[in-house]
């Protein structure tokens, strides 16, 4: 039985919100004096956008069957990356069978592994390869689940990631995580700050919602361990995550160390790649890896650090990516919950992850996404046409 082959690859840029889900208007929660590496340039600081973390936009792209098939995906990445999918990636996919996910991938890695290996280049490999499982269940008429192994329960359920725990919990997420403000170069004022919207939220939450720290690479190994105290002890932290600087392994080896027993240490969503996970787990850096499925290599990159992850007992969680992490986290018992960013500008109400780009996306309700959602052919969802895209490059 073969498969139409693949016959064209295209690779196009949309701008506002959607995959590259930091770029929002003004006003936004996800944009208000969050922490990062920046923080210590204090023009820097009240927006992340100023610095830009906007500044790539939404990858879209798009793989053509022969038979007119098309399967897509979105990821962060913006025209730099339109550029290696189309001028470097596509030539592994043009005349080829979408069965070879595996030799695709091989090639599409080890052909830019001289300038790529983790960030951008490997977000464009990770678009690519989410387009062909899409296709691939296009074509064969089965969810993406499915062609996983299957679901392994009947729901997934979510925390929610946003400014408001308070209202995640009435919405029934299992858990609220919270962005961090302030960092290290705003002193010892800054961490009583941080302390104080913790222990706002907790008495808000109660004691027994889940309630996180997401503080985006912002810290240093003595700040990072100073809050993982306090929070533990002041406001029952459950996890903090991506204290620090994704290469500093040696750092989150020893905040692990230090931290009180029961907190979680998280990290993963900018890490990419088998080895860069392997690396983390080997070296004790975190307790849950979080990889983003569009930006550590897609799924067939995601099928090897999830099953290294399961063997050595490490949850599993993705970062936040709608679809493409739910069809994989459905299929895993070392996935057992799973990441809902709260883009509604409040936040005070649930709205698709990457909308406005993908339509039949589903949403949590009551905090939870039954399976049969899941159930149409590939991630289940199409480009919402109303969507400006942009085709910077041809080949
Ligand atoms: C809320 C965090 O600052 C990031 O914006 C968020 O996208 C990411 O770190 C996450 O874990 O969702
Ligand atoms: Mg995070």
């Amino acid at each position: 039985m073969s498969l139409s082959r693949i016959k064209h690859v295209r690779a196009f840029v949309a701008r506002g919100a959607g995959a590259d889900y930091h770029d929002q208007g003004a006003g936004h929660w996800i944009d208000d004096h969050i922490a990062t590496p920046m923080s210590r340039y204090p023009e820097y600081r009240q927006s992340r956008q100023s610095f830009g973390i906007n500044v790539l936009g939404t990858l879209v792209v798009e793989i053509e069957a022969e038979d007119g098939t098309i399967g897509f995906a979105v990821t962060t990445g913006g025209e730099p990356a339109a550029y290696i999918v189309e001028k470097h990636l596509a030539r592994f996919l043009e005349g080829r069978s979408p069965v070879e996910v595996e030799k695709i991938w091989d090639q599409m890695y080890f052909s830019t592994q001289y300038y790529g290996r983790k960030g951008l280049v490997v977000n464009a490999i990770s678009g690519v390869d989410l387009a062909l499982w899409d296709l691939l269940g296009k074509l064969r008429g089965e969810p993406v689940y499915h062609m996983l192994g299957g679901a392994v329960r009947d729901e997934l359920q979510f925390y929610a990631t946003g400014a408001r725990p308070d209202v995640a919990k009435e919405l029934g997420f299992i858990g609220g995580k919270l962005p961090l403000h302030h960092g290290p170069a705003e002193g010892l004022e800054g961490l009583e700050k941080n302390i104080a919207l913790l222990a706002d939220m907790r008495s808000k939450c109660g004691d027994d919602f889940w309630l996180m720290c997401d503080c985006w690479m912002a810290l240093d190994l003595d700040y990072a361990t100073r809050l993982a105290h306090r929070a533990w002890n002041e406001c029952g932290l459950k996890w903090i995550e991506e204290a620090l600087s994704p290469d500093d392994y040696w750092a989150y080896a020893e905040l692990r160390k230090k931290a009180p027993p029961g907190l979680l240490v998280t990290t993963g969503e900018h890490e990419a790649t088998r080895w860069g996970f392997r690396m983390l787990i080997d070296m004790g850096c975190c307790d849950i890896i979080q990889p983003d499925v569009g930006w550590c290599g897609g799924v067939t990159e995601l099928i090897k650090i999830a099953n290294y992850a399961d063997s050595r007992g490490v949850m599993m969680i993705p970062h936040g990516s709608s679809v493409y992490s739910y069809h994989f986290v459905i299929t895993r018992h070392n996935s057992p919950f799973a990441e809902f960013l709260m883009m509604h500008p409040g936040p005070t109400e649930v709205v698709p992850m990457f909308a406005p780009q993908l339509l039949g996306e589903p949403v949590p309700q009551n905090g939870r996404i039954r399976v049969s959602a899941l159930d149409k052919p590939g991630f289940g969802v199409e480009l919402n046409a109303d969507v400006p895209l942009h085709r910077p490059y041809t080949h």
